[in-house]
């Protein structure tokens, strides 16, 4: 696809003699959310892995933003605009959520300040993080600790640090974990105007969610991609009810 914003072409991943990923191609196209479902197991965490570096395929390529980012390091992705968040939080718990801002803030701009106090007094740094603050809708929240933050507060903080990197294109892997069912309302709203800002490649095993967002979903099941359309073409193929939706669909 000429004008995706994300691509892999055939990756392959082993561990031992278990292949987790055969295969595998799939795109991002601009403006979309792209959902990633499959059982436990699947290979949904280790895809996510190759794509923004952390783990090398034993085959196959990952194209971002125009360039072959195979062999870049997790860093040099993030750098060129990959934004992945969720599964690992660096939030400074006993810290407010501004400070936890202004840090990203001064990393984005490459400064890597250890201390609060001295990116506290930077201006620059503290307007770009009370932005990103208010596109997640935390502006309110900027002087609360991050420890007394909801669960849900906290994930749009994530997504406010990832957004100082001027991202063009998200990485989420299940944002709805551990949400209930209040907070996952109100993380698919949040979502359905974060992909104004991106495109998202979303990993999610809450169904709900992924049939309300998802432009298109992929289904993966012992590493492969068994199914690939839109909500209705995935739910009505019978491989992927018998694969893994079942009663779900
Ligand atoms: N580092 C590793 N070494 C060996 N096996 C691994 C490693 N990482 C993952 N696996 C195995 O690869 C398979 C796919 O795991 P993966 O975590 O990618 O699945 P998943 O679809 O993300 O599952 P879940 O939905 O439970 O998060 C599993 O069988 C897992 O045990």
């Amino acid at each position: 696809m000429a004008n995706a914003v994300l691509e892999t072409r055939n990756l392959t991943k082993s561990f031992g003699a278990l292949q987790v990923s055969k295969s595998i191609s799939i795109d991002l196209l601009p403006g979309e959310i792209h959902a990633v479902i499959g059982p436990n197991g699947a290979g949904k965490t280790t895809l996510i892995h190759q794509i923004c570096g952390g783990l090398r395929p034993d085959g196959g390529t990952i194209r971002f933003d125009g360039q072959d980012v195979t062999g870049l390091s997790v860093d040099a992705r993030a750098a060129a605009g990959l934004a992945r968040t969720f599964q690992i939080s660096a939030l400074a718990q006993e810290n407010t959520v501004l400070e936890n801002a202004v840090l990203g803030a001064a990393g984005a701009k490459g400064q890597g300040f250890r201390m609060f106090t001295p990116a506290l007094e930077r201006a620059d740094l503290v307007d770009a993080a009370r932005s990103a603050l208010e596109r997640v809708g935390l502006l309110d929240q900027q002087s609360r600790l991050v420890s007394e933050l909801s669960h849900g507060q906290r994930r749009q903080l994530e997504v406010a640090l990832a957004l100082s990197l001027s991202p063009k294109a998200f990485i989420l892997d299940e944002p709805m974990a551990g949400l209930g069912t209040e907070g996952s309302k109100r993380m698919t709203a949040f979502l359905n105007d974060l992909r104004l800002e991106a495109p998202i490649l979303l990993v999610e095993h809450d169904m709900d969610a992924v049939f309300a967002l998802a432009d298109r979903i992929s289904v993966l099941v012992y590493g492969e991609i068994i199914a690939s359309g839109t909500v209705d073409e995935v739910r009505a193929n019978p491989k992927v009810q018998e694969a893994y939706l079942g009663e779900a669909a």
